[in-house]
């Protein structure tokens, strides 16, 4: 139970000896800390302890359920001034012996895995099932129905429930019904793909209904009746395809390791479960996270994906390694000023639309959530023709140099949302509360009519926290006032950007804008969105850029001079000269008409050829 419990602020922790989440690590790990704390192993501050200290000083009488009917209640803001928010709590009842306790996460928890989507399903089984279908030679032929008591794990995908599929998103009753599992075998979907003969109109049932035919469904029904569990896909990786560097970070769910591919010398960031999720309630939000990343993780501006896998009974997720650590850390000596702010929410909202473009939602926004990178290919300095150009001259020697400097550069960044373990779907939301001080009143309320405003409420009071409006209350007063409309100005801020947090904080879901409009914002045009500083760097790379090519060229015009040169003293060479001709002709018919030879008569070359000279 320890492991859902999440670090307090105050608890800015160090990995004990004795602490088993870390079982896992090399003793020789270093913390690699970008907070300017000094001390080894020291962790960021995580998100919240359910039996938050704060929140039982304040108080310290109340029961778990007036605190959750206290939220739930619209009293107006000078009645809520007492109340505190009551997610932590509620989510720490849930944990004990209560009527909503661990039973109802795991029947939530159960009751998720309905979120399938058939077609989803044969989509994603379908990479699964690659490598059999291109071992079958004709059409498929189905399996008898006892032959599905011996499929055996490896013959099973899970159907991944955020695959954006819109036929299934339009049956999702009958969906739900009809493939109410979280697996399907690698025939059903080799029938669903190639068509079965007798399931004829259950192709035309696809494409017009979003669904197969009843020996299919019928066939699913026979099968697994739970996802494919994570203990019969251990697989031992870690060790033998990655070398551990450092821990670059610590969670609520995973410790994060920064570790180097051995066959592709590339760094990732590894996040394992600090305790083994196999089995464990927990399987289920270990999973959540793989499959929203293997959906998501396209984006620029959404942590990259690479690979998942179980080992141990943990969760292992390969992700790419954002060598700027978390906004969390980023702020820990300074606050954000407006242009910065300005980039973080461009880059930010680019996420959250595309993740909302695909009809999910992050629900946990918020500045330990999101990372930077400072790699300037993956920055959008202009198109993508510019990284591609940047990419094509990295290995150049001259590039070098260039590269050290936007490396170095602390204005060079490319914000991206990580950690998605609470991604869920609007169509089917299965909420797991993020961490309180980002979260909008209505959530805790349950009120899930509009989630992308969730999300929004989130960034705004991010961006409030990064430009110095922060610490965020957990409880408490000005915890319902930042709910309320009550945002204080940031003097350091634009009246236009105090105005659009404050929008962002709507306390009305449907008033707040969408990440849509939010983009295409005019506060984020694109020149306002970077500073003086950021675009003199960038005009001076650009100029150290024309530079080098410049002098290639130069060499390179050079050189083809000198080719030219070679050419056309080669050319003469090899035209045969008459001159010569003749010269040899002479010399070959004086030898000729000389019987002695040159030998006898003309004791060194010199003398010889001085003959031939005089001869000529
Ligand atoms: N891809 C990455 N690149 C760099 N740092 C990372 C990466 N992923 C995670 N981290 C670091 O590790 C920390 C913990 O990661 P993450 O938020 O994914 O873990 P978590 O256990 O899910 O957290 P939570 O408590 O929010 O559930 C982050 O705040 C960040 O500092
Ligand atoms: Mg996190």
């Amino acid at each position: 139970m320890s492991m859902a419990f999440r670090l307090s602020k105050h608890e800015t922790s160090v990995i004990s000896a004795e602490d088993t989440s870390l079982e896992h690590l090399d003793s020789s790990v270093e913390m690699h800390s970008r907070s300017p704390s000094p001390a080894p192993l020291v962790f960021n501050p995580r998100k919240l302890r359910f039996a938050d200290d704060d929140f039982d000083k304040d108080h310290p009488q109340e029961s778990p359920q007036n605190i959750k009917k206290r939220s739930q209640s619209t009293a107006t803001a000078h009645r809520d001034v007492d109340m505190s928010p009551p997610c932590q709590k509620v989510r720490a009842l849930r944990l004990f012996n209560t009527p909503a306790t661990p039973k109802t996460i795991l029947q939530k928890s159960t009751s998720n895995c309905n979120h399938l989507s058939a077609v989803a399903a044969a989509a994603n089984a379908a990479a699964a099932a690659r490598n059999e279908l291109s071992k079958i030679p004709d059409r498929p032929r189905s399996l008898p129905l006892h032959n599905h008591r011996t499929l055996q794990p490896q013959d099973t995908a899970n159907v991944n429930p955020f695959t954006p599929d819109s036929l299934m998103a339009h049956n999702k009753k009958r969906c739900r019904t009809q493939f109410g599992r979280e697996n399907l075998n690698v025939n059903t979907v080799q029938r669903f793909l190639l068509g079965e003969p007798n399931d004829e109109d259950a192709t035309s049932q696809v494409a017009g209904n979003g669904g197969f035919g009843i020996e299919a469904v019928r066939e699913i029904n026979q099968q697994a009746p739970k996802r494919l569990a994570l203990h019969d896909t251990n697989i031992s990786r870690f060790k033998r395809e990655f070398m551990q560097v450092s821990v670059i970070g610590v969670g609520e769910f995973g410790v994060v390791f920064q570790c180097v591919n051995r066959l592709d010398g590339c760094i990732y960031a590894i996040k394992k479960s600090k305790k083994p999720v196999a089995g464990s309630s927990f399987e289920k939000r270990a999973l959540n996270e793989v499959w929203a990343h293997a959906v998501l993780g396209k984006h620029d501006n959404v942590v990259r994906y690479y690979s998942a896998w179980a080992e141990d009974d943990h969760m292992l997720i390969q992700n790419e390694f954002c060598d700027g650590g978390s906004l969390q850390a980023r702020i820990q000596d300074h606050s954000l000023g407006e242009s910065e702010l300005k980039i973080l929410l461009m880059h930010v909202i680019e996420g959250l639309r595309y993740i909302h473009s695909n009809d999910l939602v992050h629900m946990d926004i918020k500045p330990e959530n999101i990372f930077s990178t400072m790699n300037p290919t993956a920055h959008k300095l202009g198109n993508s023709w510019e990284t591609t150009y940047l990419n094509a001259v990295r290995d150049d020697d001259g590039m070098d140099s260039v590269y050290e400097e936007l490396r170095s550069s602390e204005n060079l960044v490319t914000y991206k949302i990580g950690d998605l373990g609470h991604v869920t779907s609007v169509n089917e939301p299965f909420v797991e509360e993020g961490d309180c001080r980002y979260l909008p009143k209505e959530i805790l309320q349950e009120d899930y009519n509009n989630l992308f405003k969730a999300d929004i409420f989130s960034l705004g009071i991010t961006l409030y926290e990064v430009a110095g409006g922060g610490p965020l209350p957990k409880n408490g007063p000005e915890w319902h006032k930042l709910r309320h409309g009550e945002v204080p100005v940031i003097p350091t801020l634009s009246k236009d950007f105090n105005e659009l947090i404050a929008q962002m904080m709507h306390p009305e879901p449907n008033e707040r804008p969408s990440s849509m409009s939010i983009y295409s914002h005019p506060i984020l045009s694109a020149v306002d969105s970077k500073s003086k500083l950021q675009l003199g760097l960038e005009l001076t790379v650009e100029k150290r850029k024309n530079e080098i090519l410049m002098n290639k060229l130069r060499e390179a015009k050079k050189q083809i001079k000198l080719l030219e040169q070679r050419v056309s003293v080669l050319a003469t060479a090899n035209t045969p000269d008459p001159l010569d001709g003749q010269r040899c002709l002479r010399s070959f018919t004086r030898r000729m008409r000389t019987p002695f030879g040159s030998h006898g008569k003309f004791p060194n070359l010199a003398d010889r050829n001085k003959n031939v000279i005089t001869n000529v």
